[in-house]
């Protein structure tokens, strides 16, 4: 049982939440219980995940990485469960080393279950506002075969599109259409999702703008997804003749989601670039009767 005070803090991007465990020497056991408490609006902190903040050279999956990134997201969802990426909790997470003095303004490589991601953090203002964040996302895979999404009994053609975690990106006519999403919509085949689904609904803003809600895998909806909004964007592009592999030219969009506003642009090479907000709104201890009831 653990008793130590714990420090978190708690962060969002386009209001995607996160609590933050910093653990640099990678000593704390997460088992899924214990962060699904953790994130829990009601017994918990609170968020839509979890970004534990450990040394690559600290960490089994990362150490590989830590010649790269000095800095290991061991992200999870708000259930408890592991997943390869977050692109708004990067930018949290940079946000979080910038706070704490461990890193600058300016260029930083973090290391992520997908790989390592190159970030950029911009200049704060005069008055003080931090700068937004600018996240190299990787490539886009888009896995062949037809998939589908069905919500409220109607079945829509989706695109499969991995941003390191898995997505199925539908077009609607209106976001309302996407329903409640309360559960997670239908996705088929399975097959084509082995380890789960992202299920972004997008819509059409105007010239290469548009507007999202997403069902997070282990989540549920949140305000905002950055990796979905990757896909939404890599999506859009197929759909508008603006593919940069073939028309040798940079693609832009602006996606709107529930909490706020992300630009994306994919590069010629595939590369994905995401930028946008991060903020920390608190920071505090754990209560040490409830973590030694909640840790192992
Ligand atoms: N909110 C994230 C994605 C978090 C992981 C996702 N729920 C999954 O299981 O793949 C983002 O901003 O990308």
């Amino acid at each position: 049982m653990s008793t130590a005070p714990l420090a978190f803090l708690k962060g969002h991007g386009t209001e995607n939440d996160f609590v933050i465990l910093p653990d640099p020497e990678n000593r704390l056991d997460l088992p899924p219980a214990a962060v699904a408490r953790l994130c829990d609006r009601r017994a918990g902190i609170g968020g839509d995940g979890l970004l534990h903040v450990v040394r690559s050279a600290a960490h089994p999956e990362a150490a590989g990485m830590a010649g790269e990134a000095e800095w290991f997201m061991d992200y999870r969802n708000g259930d408890g469960s592991v997943a390869e990426m977050c692109g708004n909790g990067v930018r949290v997470f940079a946000r979080y080393l910038q706070r704490a003095g461990l890193a600058t303004e300016g260029d930083l490589a973090l290391a992520t279950r997908a790989g390592v991601r190159r970030v950029h953090i911009a200049k704060t203002a005069d008055d003080g506002t931090p700068g937004d964040i600018t996240v190299g996302m990787g490539r886009a895979r888009l896995p062949a075969g037809e998939v589908s999404v069905t919500v409220d009994g109607r079945r829509r053609p989706a695109r499969n599109v991995n941003m390191g975690n898995p997505h199925a990106v539908a077009f609607v006519e209106d976001l309302a259409h996407a329903g409640p999403l309360l559960d997670p919509p239908q996705v088929t085949p399975a097959a084509a999702y082995p380890e789960g689904a992202n299920v972004e609904f997008a819509a059409d803003r105007g010239p290469r703008h548009v507007a999202m809600r997403v069902h997070e895998r282990g989540s549920g909806e949140t305000r905002s997804c950055g990796t979905g909004a990757c896909a939404v964007m890599v999506a859009a592009a197929r759909r508008d003749g603006a593919d940069p592999a073939v028309t040798g030219r940079p693609a832009t969009y602006t996606v709107d989601v529930p909490g706020g506003r992300l630009v994306i642009t994919e590069h010629p090479d595939g590369a994905v670039e995401m930028t946008g907000p991060a903020e920390i709104v608190a920071e505090g201890t754990l209560d040490a009767r409830w973590l030694a009831a909640v840790l192992p």
